[in-house]
């Protein structure tokens, strides 16, 4: 059987750095790419924005830069896994199967807990200056 003919810009460079840099260059396009399609991903770009101002205005302390940094990093992994595992998934079976339908929830069971461990940090941290304690 003939090889399925690979894209020439798809082929990694040569050397190693090259190819490191091609990786971040892959790794970008894949948010970049899921950016564009995912409104949740949209969201939480927004939300991000939003956080970052709110901790310059409150001047927060950089412990709670650091949960709050951890908080928008894990929602925004579990939002980018949930996203490849749904196009894996419709790619893998798109007809209706019990096991693709697991995937699905399971994938966006990891984004509700990501996003409820953000609401409860965002609560803690922002929480006594929003009610002015
Ligand atoms: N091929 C399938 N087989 C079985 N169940 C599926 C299948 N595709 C989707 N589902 C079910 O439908 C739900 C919604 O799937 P869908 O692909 O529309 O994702 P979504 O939750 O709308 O996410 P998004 O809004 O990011 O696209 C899944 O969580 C799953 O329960």
């Amino acid at each position: 059987m003939a090889e399925p003919k690979v894209p020439d810009r798809l082929r990694p460079p040569e050397g190693l750095w090259r190819r490191r840099v091609a990786s971040f260059g892959h790794a970008f396009r894949g948010v970049w790419s899921a950016l564009g399609s995912e409104v949740h991903l949209r969201f939480h770009a927004f939300a991000t924005v939003v956080v970052i101002g709110l901790g310059f205005y409150y001047g927060i302390s950089r412990l709670e830069w650091a949960l709050v940094a951890i908080s928008v990093a894990c929602v925004w992994s579990a939002e980018l896994m949930n996203t490849a595992i749904e196009a894996l998934t419709d790619l893998a079976s798109p007809e209706y199967h019990i096991l693709a339908g697991k995937a699905k929830d399971v994938a966006a069971g990891a984004v509700l807990l990501a996003a409820f461990g953000a609401v409860v940090v965002g609560a803690l941290v922002f929480g006594p200056h929003l009610l002015g304690q």
